[in-house]
């Protein structure tokens, strides 16, 4: 680089100065490889966040092109790890001695996964929205890991609406006492018989996580996994009409509010080891058209906020 260069970050003074939080760029895209238990390194097209503290009142400005220069190199030389993601954050540290003392980053992407059909045994692609953020003060590394996972919700109050509905259409249709079994199974049949379906909706539940500090890896896919075996509805990929009858089925006997969702997810989440949790459940209702909204937390000081 010629030397008569000027440097503004090194040489000319702040117009005001003062200690700032973060210092940073946003949305930066890169393609990262990806490590989590279970699945071979795969690529993903990320946008990333890195920011430092300015803890040097004095100093005009911080060195962006370190930040992104050393997420350049973890993209192109390294995989996406906690180990990784510590070197990385410790890298934007030292080359901001004496201007930083804590480092943040932050990596969004979709996860491709491969899901099975619910009966048929077809296949299809399923992408998960995953965010992780990291921060490194006073030498400890905090890592978050957040994934969404769309299911489908059916509406209890609803179904037992639709029910009451169906039971009058039977009382009008066979007021005999006695009934012929395969007239009332045809009937059953029909729109006429069942003169009412309950509404459902696509419901997506975000959940973040903060890693034990001694975890070497990511497990993404056994989270999103817990979760979807755990609301029992999860959208589907391939899908045949057996599949698509097995997710009526379920659909009909894991009936929700946003309030059972939330709280079947909390009790997965207390019986994991993880240091905090985060939930949060929307369902895009089709009855309003506004959205049904559940939040819950671990609860423990110093963790996240409801
Ligand atoms: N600090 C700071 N830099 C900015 C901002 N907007 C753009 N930049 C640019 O970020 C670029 C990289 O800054 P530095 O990392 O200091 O670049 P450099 O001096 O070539 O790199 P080093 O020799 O490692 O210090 C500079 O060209 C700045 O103009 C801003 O708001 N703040």
């Amino acid at each position: 680089m010629p030397a008569s260069m000027p440097d503004i970050a090194h040489s000319a003074e702040a117009l005001e100065t003062g200690r700032l939080d973060w210092v940073g760029m946003s949305n930066i895209e890169l393609p990262i490889l990806l490590e989590t238990k279970g699945l071979s390194p795969c690529s993903v097209s990320a946008k990333a966040d890195a920011f430092v503290s300015l803890d040097d009142e004095q100093a005009k400005g911080i060195h962006m092109s370190r930040l992104f220069l050393a997420l350049d190199e973890l993209s192109n030389e390294s995989t996406l790890s906690p180990l990784s993601i510590n070197t990385l954050l410790d890298r934007f540290i030292t080359t901001h001695e004496g201007l930083s003392q804590s480092a943040k980053v932050s990596f969004r992407f979709e996860l491709l996964l491969r899901r099975k059909s619910l009966l048929s045994g077809k296949q299809g692609w399923k992408g998960y929205p995953v965010e992780i953020n990291a921060s490194l003060a006073q030498g400890v590394t905090k890592i978050e890991l957040s994934v969404g996972v769309t299911y489908s919700s059916t509406c209890p109050c609803s179904a037992a609406l639709a029910r009451q509905l169906i039971q009058h259409a039977f009382d009008a249709r066979f007021s005999d006492t006695s009934v012929d079994r395969e007239e009332v199974r045809r009937w059953l049949g029909t729109t006429e018989g069942i003169v009412a379906t309950p509404h459902s909706q696509r419901s997506v539940a975000t959940v973040k996580v903060v890693l034990d500090n001694a975890s070497q890896e990511f497990d993404i896919v056994d989270l999103i996994d817990s979760i979807e075996s755990t609301l029992k509805t999860p959208v589907q990929a391939a899908v045949k009409r057996e599949d698509e009858q097995e997710f009526a089925r379920l659909n009909g006997q894991n009936l929700m509010f946003c309030e059972d969702s939330a709280r079947k997810l909390k009790v997965l989440l207390d019986a994991k080891t993880f240091q905090d949790f985060y939930i949060r459940v929307d369902h895009f209702e089709s009855l309003h058209a506004h959205d049904a909204v559940a939040i819950a937390v671990k609860g423990i000081s110093n963790g996240f906020k409801p």
